[in-house]
């Protein structure tokens, strides 16, 4: 046991911190997904070198607000130099169903980060199926 991952929430981090942890992960073999909510973060955060994940995060971690349109709006801006940089962007918060799931991917984001959907569901390999458009077959 023990974890993989790490968040590293730019909102609540100098970016001597972020660059500072992603050397302790490297050294401890974890990745670091660095998450962002808006277009100041996300320049901050594609000036560090050696980031290989980043989130988006749809939730304002100030007013709790969630607006999907945020990872389209960053992608938008930023997915040239994100692409330019091998970067995988993960799309986080206010996903529910498969359209929002499409939304998010439709806008680049290459794996999703999901809770409150999931964990209100007793099944959670059936809720995360639903969650792609696709039923579970036991
Ligand atoms: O429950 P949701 O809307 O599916 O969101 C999950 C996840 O993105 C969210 O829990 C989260 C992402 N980054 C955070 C930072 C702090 C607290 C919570 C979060």
């Amino acid at each position: 046991m023990g974890a993989d991952a790490v968040l590293l929430i730019a909102a609540v981090l100098t970016d001597l911190d972020i660059k500072y942890f992603l050397r302790i992960c490297k050294e401890l073999g974890l990745t670091a997904l660095i998450e962002v909510h808006d277009e100041r973060e996300m320049e901050r955060v594609l000036a560090i070198n050696g980031v290989q994940l980043i989130g988006i995060n749809n939730r304002s971690l100030e007013t709790f607000i969630v607006d999907t349109s945020n990872t389209k709006t960053l992608l938008e801006k930023h997915g040239d130099a994100i692409r330019e940089k091998g970067i995988l962007v993960v799309g986080e918060s206010g996903l529910f169903n498969p359209d929002d799931v499409a939304y998010v991917q439709n806008a680049g984001v290459s794996a999703v980060l999901v809770g409150e959907s999931l964990v209100k569901q007793a099944d959670p390999g059936r809720a995360i199926a639903g969650l792609f458009g696709k039923e579970l077959v036991h």
